[in-house]
């Protein structure tokens, strides 16, 4: 798929931006801050409904306007969608699809796919387990868009019992029979869709193990092996991906913890305390790593999610922010000849010298808040 039209209104630095692309490469130029990463971010918007450097959407808004509109003529199979999204910080969000509303936005996630590379990516490897977990929940989205619903349901149930948990904390006495009955019946509804979570993981963390080797070995032919494994708050036992059998797991595991969880307030079993440990060689890529090869990891966690669409059906869009400055000569080209041959590929570049040969196509220069072919 591609993107063949970006339309902006009061994004971020833009009042107002029209740029029309083509499949193949597209190169965003320009000196630093002047809205090359703002453009991008904004396609990668439109299909993932956040963004990569923001948690909350109020900054993606220029300042002082009400709202952000964010248009997408997206090309699948040679069909054609128009995708809306307007972005009201504090309110709800509105979508349009075909120019007509749907009732909700993340009804129209999956209508574009992208796979974004950016400077931030040094967290996956770097940053808390709350990264990863991230990674791997966006890329279950990416794959099967209902996904969005089994984690927003997740996150409710936890929150909802976290603060059962915390009130019978601060309340210093043994809980009464009416907060436990309540606590059991979170603990089958966290047990229910910790177990939908949990598998849909688990499943993912195979499939992406064989890919993200090869792309690492691809990237670093020299590097050692690079591996991951999903670490499970049930311990270090064999997991199936049986949801009714991951549900019973779960809550034994609640119910030997409840005297605990009672104690601290907190919820302290289930995919919220999870951790998908990458590991260089012999040793978890976290605090051992060098920064390249951390940088290169992240790098490897991208391309095999990239793979992993494709071999669905979809070439997704691949969006490069910033990330060949950061790479040696090596990595560099062969980063560049593995993300050649994507229907569409969209870079942001300081100069022109930092985006390679390999990748030739279009080129954009970004000044000013004005996108214009070079
Ligand atoms: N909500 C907003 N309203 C107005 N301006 C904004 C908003 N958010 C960001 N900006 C401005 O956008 C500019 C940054 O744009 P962007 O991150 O796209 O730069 P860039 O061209 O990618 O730069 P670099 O090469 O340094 O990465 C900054 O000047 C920032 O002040």
């Amino acid at each position: 798929m591609h993107v063949a039209h970006l339309s902006l209104q009061d994004f971020r630095s833009y009042a107002s931006a029209e740029v029309a692309l083509e499949p193949g490469v597209s190169a965003f130029v320009g000196p630093n801050g002047q809205g090359k990463t703002n453009l991008v971010e904004a396609v990668a918007y439109v299909s993932t409904h956040g963004s990569h450097r923001v948690a909350t959407d109020a900054p993606l808004v220029r300042q002082g306007a009400p709202r952000a509109i964010v248009r997408a003529g997206v090309v699948r199979d040679d069909r054609k969608a128009l995708i809306e999204l307007e972005i009201n910080p504090g309110k709800s969000n509105r979508a349009r699809l075909n120019r007509s509303p749907v009732s909700r936005p993340r009804d129209i996630l999956g209508m574009l796919r992208t796979v974004l590379f950016a400077p931030e990516d040094l967290a996956l490897v770097k940053g808390d387990p709350g990264e990863r977990r991230r990674f791997l929940d966006e890329l279950l989205t990416a794959r099967a868009p209902r996904f969005a619903g089994v984690r927003s349901d997740y996150e409710r149930v936890l929150k909802q019992r976290n603060a059962l948990l915390k009130s019978a904390a601060a309340h210093r006495r043994a809980p009464g029979p009416e907060v436990l009955s309540t606590l059991d019946v979170w603990d089958s509804h966290l047990a229910r869709t910790g177990a939908e979570l949990l598998a849909a993981r688990l499943d993912l963390v195979a499939a992406l193990r064989p890919l993200m080797a090869r792309a690492y070995e691809a990237l670093a032919p020299a590097g050692g092996k690079a591996d991951l494994a999903y670490k499970s708050s049930l311990g270090d036992v064999e997991l199936s991906t049986d949801r009714a059998q991951l549900a019973e797991a779960l809550l034994k595991a609640l119910n030997e913890a409840r005297r605990q969880e009672l104690e601290r307030g907190v919820s302290l079993v289930g995919p919220h305390r999870d951790e998908l440990v990458i590991r260089l060689g012999d040793l978890p890529a976290r605090g051992y790593a060098s920064h390249g090869e951390s940088w290169s990891l992240s790098l490897g966690l991208r391309l095999a999610s990239y793979e992993l669409l494709r071999a669905d059906g979809d070439d997704p869009v691949l969006i490069l922010d910033d990330v060949f400055a950061e790479l040696d000569a090596g990595r560099r080209s062969r980063l560049a000849e593995m993300v050649a041959p994507a229907e569409q590929v969209l870079i942001t570049a300081a100069v022109p010298a930092d985006v390679p040969d390999e990748l030739t196509g279009a080129s954009f220069a970004v000044s000013g808040g004005t996108v214009t072919p070079a």
